[in-house]
């Protein structure tokens, strides 16, 4: 049986599901796509190549593996990006939701059955029919869990709104013990500096009381002014709309104290390392052009605590 126990984004990290790159399928076409970045590189004609995403891939799990993490990967589907292992299941104690995912993602599902199976079944969720979260939505932070969503009418408008209401509510019924908090994300799906795609595309805790945080990828400017209150606004690294777009707020901790970034980003590893942390500089540039980084390619199963 495999252990599953996430109580948060930091604690030391022991197991996790890594996505992979191979057998992506090629460039998709405009009409098979579901975020703004990707359809851009489509356009421009610099939608990265399979060997390139492999390459930047597996020096993320030698890293993952530096630490001694035990990195299990999907099983590869032909023809299909996997790469963002994290949307489509999570994990919040003991417990794993499968959960309703925007439906050109759905099969990815079947790469980790597999490892679903191994999970004690007591404690494997469904949501109901109409319930949606991608785990890039879902942040469980001590006695909270922060949750990015969209209400109805954005939700049913655009594809970039991956959360709903119900799958919020889901959530709350299901873990009474935490306080559930929501956050409305800015969506766009053509313009990929106006959209906040997931959560983590715009917010991320680190360490023991810290987060990086993107303003403008808050619907409500109340909903940032609270985290930054509830952090302390001298524990939060602010970046820009270009570092959003860049997904700087997409990196990933093995530890409270370990964190792994794109190599390029400078000024926001030149801050983590001010702040006392080992920053583990991965490439991983290629991967962003589809809209995620770091956190969103895994897909953590338990942490130590
Ligand atoms: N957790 C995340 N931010 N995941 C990013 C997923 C990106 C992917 N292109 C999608 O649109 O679904």
């Amino acid at each position: 049986m495999i252990e599953l126990m996430i109580k948060d984004e930091t604690a030391p990290l022991r197991t996790v599901v890594l996505g992979t790159a191979k057998s992506l399928g090629g460039t998709p076409d405009l009409a098979h796509v579901y975020d703004p970045k990707s359809r851009e590189h489509i356009i421009d004609g610099t939608f990265p190549v399979e060997e390139d995403l492999i390459r930047e891939n597996e020096a993320f799990k030698a890293a993952l593996e530096k630490y001694h993490v035990t990195v299990y990967r999907p099983d590869v589907l032909e023809n299909t990006n996997q790469v963002y292992a994290r949307d489509i299941g999570f994990v919040i104690e003991d417990k794993f939701i499968l959960p309703n995912i925007i439906t050109d993602r759905e099969h990815e599902k079947s790469g980790i059955a597999y490892l679903v199976e191994q999970f004690n079944q007591e404690n494997v969720f469904l949501m109901p029919e109409d319930a949606y979260a991608e785990g890039g939505d879902v942040m469980p932070w001590k006695d909270r869990i922060f949750v990015g969503y969209s209400k109805d009418k954005d939700f049913n408008k655009y594809k970039v709104s991956r959360t709903n209401q119900k799958g919020l509510d889901f959530i709350e019924q299901n873990f009474p013990n935490y306080e559930v908090i929501g956050f409305e994300l800015k969506k766009s799906d053509t313009d990929a500096r106006a959209n906040a795609l997931h959560l983590d595309c715009c917010f991320q805790p680190i360490g023991h009381n810290q987060c990086i945080i993107y303003k403008g990828g808050f619907k409500n400017v109340t909903d940032y002014e609270w985290l930054v209150k509830e952090f302390g606004k001298e524990n939060c690294i602010e970046i820009t709309k270009e570092e959003m777009y860049h997904m700087n707020s997409n990196v990933f901790s093995i530890s409270p104290e370990v964190i792994v970034s794109e190599a390029r980003f400078d000024r926001l590893n030149a801050e983590l390392e001010a702040r006392g942390f080992t920053v583990e500089r991965i490439p991983y540039a290629e991967i962003s052009k589809m809209e995620g980084l770091f956190r969103c390619s895994t897909l953590p199963l338990q942490r130590s605590y």
